[in-house]
């Protein structure tokens, strides 16, 4: 699609091809929406292209985010716009795709906006909502995962999938090591910190070196979220959409059960070394850190203890008192953007915490696809100020 030349033919909706939801009713139906987010210039646009032509045999509506200035050029790169299309110059464009895509810009990312674009458009497979223009996906996505709660009518259906972030393999490196902030947490460390799964793309245009390099630097910023390694955005869409981040713990379960199974869940400290066995590991860069600290067997006790825990640091964004933080000495400058968590109570059941800035949820682990008990249950937080001090005083709740 490069060209005016390339604009796909306009077909009816309902002929599209659609593969999952396919026999669930009306009501039952949840909408995943993905956030898709990533560095200027990283191929968000190049990702997004290919799912709108690819025949992949999803419906899917691609929305474009667009602020200012950055409109004209996303509506080019895209093609949304077109000469014949009388609609172009209005706020908000629809183009429905061969492939039974939808494409569409709107300014307004609320749940009302999209709520607009189903009644208009009917439902849809997946919604992919790119940010551009929009620094930090955190907002956006503790909006839509909490939208189940206040949500009416159909935004109601629409269900947070995910955060996806596409990491440039020439120049994410040097991004990462000049974002700075008033608050020491820049874009792109934003952008990372807040994903789900990574994208590291352009690895044609890099040197395996430099690829191996930037991968290091966002696993320390983020040692959760899978990394793939990419070309012009080829990637399973198995692996980034419909991925349930808010409400499974299959990244955990990947990480705590079986740590050498995969290259996507490795961490590596400044030597080289994969650390990702240990029992804690912290990272730093430029104020943001990822912070990994292995979870015993909690009874009731400790899990309230942990749960107390959990809500100072998130919600006073300060350490709890106790005794290795004694009130008069007390560490209030913490920012957690993001934290997962999976607990294993002694009664043998999982617990699964998400958490997105500030809203963080506990609950039994659903996911249908694990076996098997976890032996040791694991906390991650990202964000600013998780440093050593952090991690003792998680660990003073069962020591
Ligand atoms: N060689 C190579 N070029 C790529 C790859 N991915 C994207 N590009 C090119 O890189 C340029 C930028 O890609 P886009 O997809 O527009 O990037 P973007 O993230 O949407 O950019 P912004 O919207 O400006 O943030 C384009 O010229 C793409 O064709 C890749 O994997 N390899």
């Amino acid at each position: 699609m490069d060209s005016d030349d390339d604009i796909p033919t306009l077909i009816d909706p309902q002929e599209a091809p659609s593969l999952s939801n396919e026999s669930a009713t009306p009501s039952a139906r949840l909408v995943p929406c993905t956030i898709l987010t990533g560095f200027l210039g990283a191929g968000k646009s190049t990702l997004l292209k290919r799912i709108l032509t690819e025949r992949h045999g999803y419906r899917i509506a691609v929305i474009m985010n667009e602020f200012g200035d950055t409109a004209n050029i996303e509506a080019k790169t895209i093609n949304v716009s077109s000469p014949e299309d009388p609609t172009a110059e209005k706020s908000e464009e629809f183009l429905e795709l061969a492939n039974g895509c939808l494409c569409c810009s709107i300014k307004d990312v609320g749940i009302a906006a999209i709520e607009k674009l189903m009644e208009r458009k009917g439902a849809f497979d997946h919604i992919l909502l790119e940010t551009t223009g929009l620094a930090d996906p955190g907002p956006i996505a503790s909006m839509l995962w909490h939208n189940e709660e206040y949500a009416s009518g159909l935004g109601r259906d629409i269900v947070l999938d995910g955060v996806v972030c596409v990491v440039d393999a020439i120049y994410g490196l040097q991004q990462m090591e000049e974002d700075h902030s008033v608050d020491g947490i820049g874009e792109s460390l934003r952008q990372i910190a807040c994903s789900d799964v990574i994208l590291l793309n352009k690895i044609d245009l890099a040197k395996d070196s430099l690829v191996d390099l930037t991968e290091k630097m966002i696993r320390k910023v983020n040692s959760s979220a899978p990394i793939f390694r990419t070309i012009q955005g080829q990637v399973q869409l198995e692996h980034i959409l419909d991925i349930n981040a808010y409400a499974n713990a299959s990244q955990l379960h990947t990480v705590v059960s079986a740590p050498h199974n995969h290259a996507h869940t490795h961490d590596y400290d400044d030597e080289g070394h994969d650390r990702t066995a240990t029992a804690s590991t912290h990272y730093e860069l430029r104020g943001i850190s990822s912070l990994q600290v292995s979870v015993p067997t909690l009874n009731k006790t400790r899990f309230d203890a942990l749960d107390a825990w959990i809500r100072s640091v998130l919600w006073e964004q300060c350490l709890p008192d106790h005794a290795s933080n004694p009130e008069g000495n007390k560490t209030c400058d913490l920012k957690v953007l993001r934290c997962k968590g999976l607990f294993i109570m002694e009664s043998g059941e999982q617990l699964v915490l998400q958490g997105v800035q500030d809203r963080y949820n506990i609950a039994p682990v659903d996911d249908q696809n694990i076996t098997g008990v976890p032996e040791i249950g694991k906390l991650v937080l990202i964000g600013k100020g998780l440093n050593e001090k952090v991690r003792q005083n998680l660990m003073m709740l069962w020591e």
